[in-house]
């Protein structure tokens, strides 16, 4: 469904050398989990940016080719990119509470990618609370009409997967979605998206720095260190025999169980 080859990525204000993304090859099949992992700065959301067409035109120099069911993304007008992210690629960032206006109520930013299709008000509100729904948002009707300063950081978390599931996309990018949430609310999340991976073949592409979050939902992962793919392979396999250093070093830096709860108490 997505196949990644040779992607290089250099910002204008970088140093000569300095590429972002530094020769990227990967593939994901249809109702796969896919993990990408690594430091700040590694080149994972730059990656992430390029597959769903979110890169900002003029600042960096994109090379190699972003195929997404046989569609080049580097060929795309603007408006198909933006039609392909409404339609085919849903995207969830790390801040659920930047994500939203905090002006306008949530119900309708969760249809916004329906707005901008023309579906009619009535359809639209009707598979908004229907997304909110399956995103594990109790009460969708009532919390449809809610502005986001009177919901949790968990629950506009789900209604940023809601907004990003409602045209029912053929691949879902996480990007560090559970990041800024507390523990007990990562799992929650963490659940919810291997549940709509099991119940609902929804291809995953899930960007984290952290290993331990990663394997609790990828089947498979790529660790990416200064632009390049260090390591690839089945998560289990990778995290039972690590082959290259930076990967142990970034086993090693996982906190324990118990480190975490006490990071929490
Ligand atoms: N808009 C930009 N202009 C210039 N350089 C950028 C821009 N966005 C990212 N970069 C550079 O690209 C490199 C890769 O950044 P990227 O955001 O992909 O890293 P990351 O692995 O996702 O880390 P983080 O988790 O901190 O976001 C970094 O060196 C970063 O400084």
């Amino acid at each position: 469904m997505l196949k990644v080859s040779g992607l290089r990525v250099h910002f204008h204000n970088a140093s000569p050398e300095r590429y972002a993304v530094n020769g990227v090859s990967f593939s994901l099949k249809r109702g796969e989990t896919l993990g990408i992992v690594g430091e700040s700065g590694s080149g994972k959301t730059v990656t992430a940016m390029c597959v769903s067409g979110l890169m900002p035109r003029g600042k960096a120099d994109e090379e190699g080719s972003i195929l997404l069911d046989g569609r080049e993304m580097f060929s795309c007008s603007e408006e198909n990119l933006r039609r392909i992210r409404g339609q085919d690629v849903g995207v969830v960032f790390q801040d659920p509470m930047t994500t939203f206006d905090p002006l306008c109520r949530i119900g309708r930013q969760v249809e916004e990618a329906l707005t901008v299709r023309g579906i009619p008000k009535m359809e639209r509100r009707k598979r908004a609370v229907e997304a909110m729904g399956l995103a594990g948002l109790r009460d969708a009707e009532e919390l449809y009409s809610r502005y986001p300063y009177e919901l949790s950081g968990g629950m506009l978390q789900r209604a940023s997967i809601a907004a990003a599931m409602i045209t029912k996309p053929k691949l879902l990018i996480c990007d560090e979605v559970t990041t800024a949430l507390d523990v007990l609310i990562q799992e929650q999340i963490l659940e919810l998206l291997r549940n709509l991976n099991e119940d609902y073949g929804m291809t995953i592409l899930f960007i984290s720095h952290d290993l331990h979050v990663v394997k609790k939902i990828c089947k498979s992962v790529l660790v990416m260190e200064r632009g390049k793919i260090v390591e690839r392979g089945e998560t289990a396999e990778v995290f039972a025999r690590p082959q290259h250093a930076y990967t142990k070093k970034l086993i090693a830096s996982i906190p324990t169980g118990a480190e975490r709860c006490r990071a929490y108490d």
